[in-house]
């Protein structure tokens, strides 16, 4: 089976259906999070925000955002703001998965949502909200060469960090917190390898870590 098939089927595994709907009603957004196959390896595209945005500016994240009223769903929000963002046309991603929820800083239950893309996909960057376009193997986030964390007070996830000398710019992109959380959740579960650093999840039951802190942020609003 080739390598888009396989991870296909690991990532289907946790799918997580409606397990959040129990949540009080808050503020939705969601993330895409594109993979592709390249030269046999998985990688990742993901954005530089741009530094004019009120939110998050100048940061790195995947592309997405706040959820529409017409969006019928989490999905429907990720291709949206896909499309929106780097001109992604919908019917060239292949959704594979919704994953755990993370609750952000300002109070938006974000959703990921993991499709594959063509390799040959060529992203036009929406200026108003999307300063740079690069991609990252996947890999990459499982590896502690460039591998920081620090405690945070008052929030329970850790807070992840990673330094990506981008070959083909030649830049260097910093990746943390809430996307670098997310990053290194789909390496984990694409490849069923865990990190060369402690992550706070297993294999075998990841969602029980994403629940306990979403449930621990609830208590707390
Ligand atoms: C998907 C968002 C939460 C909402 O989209 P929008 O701002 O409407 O385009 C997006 O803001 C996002 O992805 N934010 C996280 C970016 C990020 O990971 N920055 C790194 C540090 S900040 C952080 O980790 C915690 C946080 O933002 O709560
Ligand atoms: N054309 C534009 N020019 C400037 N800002 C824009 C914009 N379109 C969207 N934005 C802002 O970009 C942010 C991300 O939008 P989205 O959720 O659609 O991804 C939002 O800010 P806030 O996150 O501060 O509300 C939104 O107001
Ligand atoms: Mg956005």
């Amino acid at each position: 089976m080739d390598i888009k098939e396989t991870v296909k089927i690991a990532l289907k595994k946790y799918d997580v259906g409606d397990v959040f709907s129990y949540l009080p009603v808050m503020q939705k957004a969601s993330v895409l999070i594109p993979v592709f196959v390249r030269g046999g390896e998985l990688h990742v595209l993901m954005t530089l925000r741009s530094p004019h945005l009120k939110s998050n500016a100048g940061e790195v994240c995947f592309p997405g955002g706040k959820s529409d009223p017409e969006d019928q769903d989490e999905v429907d929000t990720a291709l949206r703001e896909a499309k929106e963002e780097i001109g992604l046309p919908p019917e060239q991603v292949e959704v594979v998965c919704k994953l755990f929820p993370i609750i952000n800083k300002r109070g938006l239950l974000v959703t990921p949502v993991v499709g594959f893309i063509e390799e040959s996909f060529v992203a036009q960057a929406n200026p108003a909200e999307v300063s740079e376009v690069f991609t990252v193997p996947l890999d990459f986030f499982r590896q502690k060469a460039a591998h920081s964390v620090y405690p945070v007070p008052r929030i329970p996830e850790p807070l992840h960090s990673f330094f990506y000398s981008d070959p083909s710019s030649g830049k260097q992109q910093h990746i943390w917190g809430l996307t670098a959380m997310l990053a290194i959740l789909v390496a984990v579960l694409a490849t069923q390898k865990m990190p060369e650093f402690n992550v706070g999840f297993d294999l075998d039951n990841p969602l029980a870590f994403f629940q306990h802190n979403i449930d621990l942020r609830i208590s707390k609003l």
